[in-house]
């Protein structure tokens, strides 16, 4: 007997606790459905053992309190919770008990908004001041944050409205506002918010509404409270009266619907639930109201919820587990991203075992470790995620999540350029889970340029083990090719001639090729012809990079990198040795290159030069290659058919050349 009034204290406590972080601090530090399973075992408790029922009971409280900072309002008529029903036979019991009290009822079922409810009363049609619900008889005076919300009216719509309304609604942060939101506060570095509903409280509950109404908060009116004065009569519907009060101006959501059988509302319950994640703000259940207002009346209240009203809750999508450990995945572009593994747990509809923790940064932000106790959030399709540690339930043992400095798969090294989130490998052509990525590059038209090597064909070819670096390209054989879909002999020995044909290139398409991160046509172009050889590019320094023209501090790092791996310095070796070579370039003395500082535009089609080359090849002589016309443009290349762009250089008066100027130009 002594352990289950000690649990029924230490149950009450806890759960007070947890309402101070919930509704005074708009953080909570627990999921709402351990809340609501804290909740129910201590409800159980109490029924079962009345006698050690705690005064202060939050079982019987509205949760909230409303805060000094804020003035306070005290409510016409109290602000009330919701009892909920987390499975059918919950309802059923709910209906039983209002049939059995006032016979047969209509019902009226509308989403249960994940927001705050607020009182809103207006005086002579006028928004006169707005609360919060607080403890329920006495709220925060939140009057001119609510203002700030572009859908609440400011003076109600209409005549006939009684000399005072109060309206009762909810205020929620839309989906598309709460990311928005959360990405603005990351770029901050500031706090970013749980989930919706804690972003729209916190939003809300400000003392200065510049920042509320920054926030882009909706508002859905959900009930009529008191109405004082003369007026028309009032509906004697729920309904009735939300249908007035979208009269006055009020929004009301479009989901609310009449449901005069049982069957009705189960399929009200379903229908919303599957479109759940479809709703462009967060619900996180039905509620289902008497309509009747007299019904209503007669079957009244018990301490904080009404009788005639239950909240049907969906399942939660937040969790907690556990994370026992964290995995390293290296992407197809090389990016390392840190998975959780965790304990599974059922959220949001499925299983979860695995999360994404994206890059460093997230860690450092969440200050998660391995051990910790996490809060995992799955809405709708999106890939869950983990928002939040459960602070008080780290245990001793737990340890940081330590990044590897060598690549999970090819062990070459990771690196982190600074100011970029993410951590990769850098042995892009050695490592296993980028070979792919890396051979589609490396035959791309704008690299080697290997005529039929298309994505399907090296997706098969590494599939299928007959290559696995860019140099195996070139000691493949037409019977092995035959190997692939759809590639009879003939096709097959073309295939082969293409790629023989590919050996000889230029140092530019080579240096592309390679797929060094952030080197482009238009720099690997810049390297050829500054540095004039590979031999010399792979021994340049940092600063002999930044000698290049549009090399900056994170590409020349980038090619550093590159460099310095012995796997890619392997892999470049085998490429030579079977074969692939380019002509020398003339070292061109930078200041002499006749193009030098000009910016070329190429529009229309080229008959004799293939519109990659054209580019390149001015490149080479200092030009710069734009997509536009301006006003700054030298000169513009018109190949046949030329349209807007000839004609804004006309306009311009921008000097115009055809395709055998070009080439005059280009042959020097
Ligand atoms: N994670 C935590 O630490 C923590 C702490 C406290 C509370 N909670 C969560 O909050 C819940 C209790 O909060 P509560 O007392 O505000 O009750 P509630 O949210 O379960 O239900 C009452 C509230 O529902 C809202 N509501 C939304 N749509 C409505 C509609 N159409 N008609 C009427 N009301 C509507 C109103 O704001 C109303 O005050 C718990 O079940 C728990 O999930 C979580
Ligand atoms: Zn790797």
């Amino acid at each position: 007997m002594q352990s289950i009034q000690t649990e029924i204290a230490e149950l009450s406590s806890t759960l007070n606790q947890h309402n101070i972080h919930y509704y005074v601090d708009d953080a909570p530090t627990i999921p709402d459905a351990e809340y609501d399973r804290l909740m129910q075992r201590l409800i159980e408790l109490e029924q079962a053992y009345p006698q050690f029922k705690m005064p202060d009971s939050p079982s019987q409280r509205v949760g909230g309190l409303a805060l000094a900072k804020f003035d306070q309002i005290m409510h016409l008529k109290p602000m009330l919770s919701l009892d909920n029903a987390f499975e059918q036979t919950d309802f059923d019991n709910f209906n039983k008990r209002i049939t059995d009290k006032v016979g047969g009822v209509e019902y009226v079922c509308e989403p249960k908004l994940d927001g705050l409810a607020v009182s809103i009363t207006y005086r002579n049609g006028m928004l006169e001041r707005a609360a919060t619900r607080g403890d329920g008889s006495v709220g925060e005076d939140i009057t001119e944050n609510v203002r700030t919300i572009k859908s609440i009216p400011l003076k109600l719509r209409g005549e006939g409205y009684p000399e005072l309304v109060e309206v009762r609604g909810e205020v929620f942060m839309p989906k598309a506002a709460f990311d928005a939101l959360n990405q603005r506060q990351i770029a901050k570095d500031e706090k970013v918010f749980v989930n919706p509903r804690n972003a729209a409280a916190g939003s809300l509950r400000q003392l200065d509404s510049k920042i509320t109404a920054s926030r882009a908060l909706g508002f859905y009116a959900y009930a009529l409270g008191v109405v004082e004065g003369e007026s028309q009569p009032m509906a004697q519907t729920h309904f009735g009266q939300l249908s007035q009060l979208k009269i006055w101006g009020l929004p009301v959501s479009q989901e609310v619907k009449i449901c005069d059988a049982l069957d009705k509302v189960y399929a009200y319950y379903q229908d919303i639930l599957t479109r759940r994640s479809e709703l462009a703000y967060e619900i996180d259940g039905v509620v289902i109201k008497v309509n009747d207002i007299q019904k209503q009346l007669n079957l009244g209240f018990v301490a904080k919820a009404p009788r005639w009203a239950i909240a049907y809750k969906f399942p939660a999508q937040e969790e907690m587990t556990i994370l026992e450990a964290v995995d390293f995945q290296v992407g197809r572009t090389g990016a390392i991203t840190p998975v959780a593994r965790l304990q599974p747990v059922f959220v949001g509809g499925v299983t979860v075992s695995n999360a994404t923790l994206h890059n460093a940064d997230e860690i450092a932000r969440l200050g998660v470790k391995v051990g910790d106790t996490v809060i995992i959030r799955r809405a709708g399709d999106v890939i869950p995620q983990i928002v939040a540690i459960v602070a008080e339930k780290r245990p001793d043992n737990a340890s940081d999540i330590v990044f590897p400095e060598s690549c999970p798969v090819c062990q070459s090294d990771v690196e982190r350029i600074e100011g970029e989130a993410v951590a990769r490998c850098s042995g892009g052509l050695f490592c296993e889970a980028q070979r792919k990525e890396a051979i589609k590059h490396f035959a791309s038209r704008k690299a080697l340029n290997i005529d039929g090597m298309g994505d399907k064909v090296v997706e098969q070819l590494i599939d299928k083990e007959l290559v696995a670096s860019p140099a195996d390209l070139f000691s493949l054989s037409a019977s092995a090719i035959t190997m692939l879909d759809r590639m009879a002999m003939k096709s097959a020995t073309k295939l082969v001639a293409a790629i023989n044909h590919a050996k000889t290139t230029t140092l530019a398409r080579f240096l592309y090729s390679l797929g060094i991160r952030e080197v482009g046509e238009a720099t690997a172009a810049n390297l050829a012809n500054h540095f004039g050889s590979l031999e010399v590019i792979r021994t340049a320094s940092i600063d002999d990079l930044l000698a290049v023209e549009d090399v900056g501090d994170v590409v020349a790092q980038h090619i550093k990198h590159f460099f310095e791996q012995s796997h890619n310095l392997e892999v470049i070796d085998k490429l030579l040795a079977s074969g692939v070579n380019w002509p020398a370039i003339e070292q061109a003395d930078e200041s002499q290159l006749s193009l030098k500082g000009q910016t070329w535009v190429l529009t229309g089609t080229l008959t004799q030069l293939n519109r990659n080359d054209a580019k390149a090849q001015l490149q080479a002589l200092g030009a710069k290659v734009a997509g536009s016309v301006s006003k700054n443009t030298d000169c513009v290349v018109a190949g046949e058919a030329a349209g807007s762009k000839l004609a804004k250089a006309q306009e311009l008066g921008v000097k115009v050349i055809d395709e055998q100027a070009l080439l005059a130009i280009l042959q020097g």
